[in-house]
Order: structure tokens, then sequence, then C-alpha cells
């Protein structure tokens, strides 16, 4: 993007994409907040009394770099919310995933900063995501190591390609059953239409949270890849009145349940062989019917297994070794 747009962007949109929490921590410093900027791109915002009955909320956006939507409508939330600061209800973490992968609208600079969040990353641990991994890890862990047991974490992304549902999540299934349920229903009120089960990890972010830190943690995605700036922001309305909610310990307004999916094969790409029966821009959601086949990697070839699975992810220019979608079916 040119400096000229960037500079038309409004202040609270162009200070989150540069992680510039300058003028949001001094008002929530001055309403009496304890304020923390552990790392570059991480603003924790807490009550001076602790309290082990206030909620914690991590909300990171960013993590891909031209994943641009949520990057907008966080900024307008907590440019609202730091303006009337005593309406925060909740501890919050507000993180900013890959500042240098957003300041050159790309997914990352070297590696998906989304498959660092595990113990082994085998030759990933290399690259220049990997580093940052560290920081967010280190910077969650303090977070959520005082905090007391109604932990949240929203993971705002968005789709690469076109969805049948254009906002979904995809939720740990290790969540305990009742804060999974109360984050299931949260995210259908906030314009959820289909949530995704997801039984391991990839290395994700959510999965980290939930995993290592007992959150009701989901990646949320939030229609697809835009410019910053350029994004229709009404498509986040609903999402935009959870959050706002959420933040003021309000109760979310009213929205329909989401279908609910559970993953059943995680397409792994194996070598450079990989190939997708299918275009690159394959819709998430799209069903496929039993043995029809969804990729070839050599001699391994991946198949649909039940009456019908539905491709979400589809990608094969993923590095090897990693997820090259995944395949879902109704509950
Ligand atoms: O559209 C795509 O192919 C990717 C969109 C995206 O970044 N999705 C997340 C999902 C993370 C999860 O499974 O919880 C990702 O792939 O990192
Ligand atoms: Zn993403």
């Amino acid at each position: 993007m040119s400096k000229a747009s960037f500079e038309a962007l409004p202040e609270s949109v162009r200070a989150l994409a540069q992680a510039d929490f300058g003028q949001v921590a001094d008002l929530f410093r001055a309403a009496g907040f304890t304020v923390g900027l552990p790392a570059k791109g991480v603003l924790t915002v807490k009550s001076a009394q602790p309290d082990a009955d206030r909620p914690a909320v991590l909300l990171s956006v960013g993590v891909h770099g031209d994943e641009t939507g949520p990057i907008e409508m966080v900024a307008h939330t907590v440019d609202a919310l730091s303006r009337a600061p005593h309406g925060l209800k909740v501890d919050l973490m507000l993180c900013v995933g890959s500042i240098d992968a957003i300041a050159v609208g790309k997914r990352f600079i070297d590696a998906d900063l989304n498959r660092m969040f595990r113990l082994d990353r085998g030759d990933l641990a290399a690259t220049f995501e990997a580093g940052r991994a560290d920081t967010l890890i280190a910077a969650t862990r303090d977070f959520f190591d005082g905090a007391g047991p109604r932990r949240w974490h929203l993971d705002l992304h968005t789709a690469i390609r076109a969805s049948r549902y254009p906002q979904f999540a995809i939720v740990p299934e290790l969540i305990a059953d009742g804060p999974r349920n109360a984050l299931i229903e949260w995210l259908g009120q906030g314009g959820i239409e289909a949530v995704i089960m997801n039984p391991k990890s990839a290395g994700t972010y959510s999965y980290w949270t939930a995993e290592q830190h007992g959150a009701a943690s989901s990646t949320v995605e939030l229609g697809r890849i835009g410019t910053l700036g350029q994004n229709d922001l009404s498509q986040f309305a609903a999402m935009s009145a959870a959050l706002h909610a959420l933040l003021r310990g309000l109760p979310a307004p009213q929205g329909a349940a989401p279908l609910v999916f559970n993953t059943v094969q995680s397409i792994t790409k194996l070598s450079d062989a990989f190939r997708m029966s299918f275009g690159r821009e394959t819709e998430n959601f799209t069903p496929l019917k039993q043995g029809d086949v969804i990729a070839t990697d050599g001699d391994t070839v991946y198949t649909v297994k039940h009456d019908e699975e539905f491709v979400v992810f589809p990608n094969p220019d993923v590095r090897v070794g990693l997820r090259a979608g995944i395949m879902v079916v109704r509950t």
C-alpha cells in the first residue's frame, strides 16, 4: 500500500497496524488501570486490584499480515473503549501478531507464524517467525499466569478464499464443555455461522492458549483477506457488537447458533509432489462425495471417507510438513 493511502487511514487503524499503543495505553493508564507493554505489538490492560472473578481476554489480530479486516475492526473497538475506559470489565491483552508482515501486506515474512505454537518446530525453528512466536508465547504466559479461571482467546483472521459460510470459527475440542459451549454460543451471537471442532494442534495460537492456559479459544475467520482501509466493515457488525459487549461485561446481542462440524481428516503436504484434485479457488465448505480424491502426494492418496465431507483451507502452497487442508462433516 502506498504511503499516501496509509496516511489516509483513520489514526486508530494506522496505530494498530503499526502496533503503536501509545495513546491507548495513556488513556487506560490515566483511568487507573495497570498497563503493560511487554513486547512490541502487545498491550495489557489490567484492573489495578487483582480480581480472580474478572475474565482475562486475549484478542489477537494480524497473525497473518494480509488479514487486515480484523485489524480495522479491533482498532475501532479499542479506540472507542479507550475513550470510555471505565467501561472495560475484563483484563485485556491485545496482540498484533506479524507486525513486519502487516507492513508489507504479506501473510508472513519467512514462514507461517500460526504454525509455530508447538514445542517441536522442526525446520521451522530457524525462521523469522519462530522468534516472534517465542515472544508471544512468553507474553501470553505472563498474561494468563495471573488470571482467574475465566479465560478467553479470540484470534481474529480472514480466509484466503471465499467460504460458503463467510464467517466461521475453529474451536479446539479439548476446551471443557462449559466454557466451550459458552464460547460457541457467543460466536453465534457474533455472527459466526459455522464452527469447526479441532481435535489436534496444527501449531496454531488458539490451540496453544486452550492447551497450555485453559482458555476458551478460537480462531475466528471473518470473511476474506483484503487491503487495509478497503474492508467492508459492515460485514463485521455482529462480531463488533459481540466484542463490545464482551469487553464491557454485557450480554451479547442475540444470534443464531452456529452449525457445528467435526474435523475428520487433516491433509498434510508430505512432499513437493503434493497435488490437490481441485483448484486453488475452491470455496471453503465445498462438499465432496465418498471416494472422491482430495489430493495425491507420491504414493499417498487422500480420499473422502464419509458419505460427504467438506473441504476447508485447501492450500497446496504450504511448506512440506504442514497442513494443506482439513475435511469436516456436520455433527
Ligand atoms: O484461508 C486459509 O486457507 C487460511 C486462513 C487462516 O489463516 N486460517 C487459520 C486457521 C487456524 C486454525 O486452524 O485454528 C490458519 O490456517 O492458520
Ligand atoms: Zn489467518
